[in-house]
C-alpha cells in the first residue's frame, strides 16, 4: 500500500474515510429509475441516467431539486415542491435497489486495509438511512465502524464536520487520516480537514474531472492503492 504511505508521511494511515456513490459503489442506474419514477408521477419527462449522473453528489434533497429544475441549477425551484416531490422520491428510492455495483478493486483494498488493523468509515451525503442496507447488499457490511450520512449532521460535504467529527471519535490525527471521494465535494471537505484526499477518476463529479479539483492524487482504480 505504498501510494497510502506516501500520503501520510511514510506511515499507513489510521484511519480511512470513504465517500460511497461514485468512490465504492456504482449507485447511479437505480437513483435514476427512482428519479424517473418520480418525475413521471409528477407529470413530466423522465431525466435519464446520464442527466442524474451528473446531479448527484450533494444529497437527495438537492437531487430532487436539480430533477425538478432539468439541470444544475436548481435556484428557482419552490420548497413546497421540493418537499412534495423529496417524500416520493424517498418512497421510491426505498425499493430501488436493484442495480447498485460495486467498483473494481473496492473489495480487495478493504480487505488489506481493516486486516492492517486500518480504522474505517463512510462519510456519504446520501440519507443515513439507505447507506448501512447497501453496504450489506454489496458484501460491505462488515467494514465500517463509522456511517455518516447526508443528514446524520445540520452539515454535510463539502463542509468538514463529518470528517472532524469521525476523526475526534477515533482519536486521530489530520495526518494520520486519508479521505477517498469521487467529486468536487468530497476534495473540498478533505481539505477543510485538513485531511489528504485520493480522488477516484471513474466516480461523478457533475461531468467535469475531479483533477481539476487538486486532489492528492487521483486514481482510475481503488486498486491502484494496493
Ligand atoms: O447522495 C449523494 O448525493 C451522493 O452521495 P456521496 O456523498 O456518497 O457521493
Ligand atoms: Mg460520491
Amino acid at each position: 500500500m505504498k501510494p497510502l504511505r506516501a500520503l501520510c508521511a511514510g506511515e499507513l494511515p489510521r484511519l480511512v474515510m470513504f465517500d460511497l456513490d461514485g468512490t465504492l459503489v456504482d449507485s447511479v442506474p437505480d437513483l435514476a429509475t427512482a428519479v424517473d419514477r418520480m418525475l413521471v408521477e409528477l407529470g413530466r419527462e423522465p431525466a435519464g441516467v446520464e442527466r442524474v449522473r451528473h446531479w448527484v453528489g450533494n444529497g437527495a434533497r438537492v437531487l430532487v431539486r436539480r430533477a425538478l429544475a432539468g439541470g444544475l441549477d436548481h435556484s428557482a425551484v419552490g420548497e413546497a415542491e421540493t418537499e412534495e416531490a423529496l417524500a416520493r422520491f424517498l418512497d421510491i428510492y426505498a425499493d430501488c435497489h436493484e442495480l447498485i455495483t460495486l467498483y473494481p478493486g473496492v473489495h480487495e483494498l478493504l480487505e488489506a486495509l481493516s486486516t492492517a488493523a486500518v480504522e474505517l468509515a463512510v462519510v456519504t451525503n446520501k440519507p443515513e438511512r439507505f447507506v448501512a442496507p447497501l453496504l450489506e447488499q454489496v458484501g460491505l457490511g462488515g467494514y465500517f465502524r463509522w456511517i455518516i450520512g447526508g443528514d446524520t449532521l445540520p452539515q454535510q460535504k463539502p463542509d468538514p464536520a463529518a470528517l472532524l467529527q469521525v476523526m475526534r471519535l477515533a482519536g486521530v490525527s489530520q495526518e494520520q487520516s486519508l479521505f477517498v471521494g469521487d467529486s468536487r465535494s468530497d476534495v473540498l471537505a478533505a481539505r477543510a480537514a485538513g485531511v489528504p484526499c485520493v480522488a477516484v477518476s471513474y466516480g461523478y463529479n457533475h461531468g467535469r474531472p475531479v483533477a481539476e479539483e487538486a486532489p492528492q492524487l487521483v486514481v482510475d482504480s481503488l486498486a491502484e492503492l494496493l
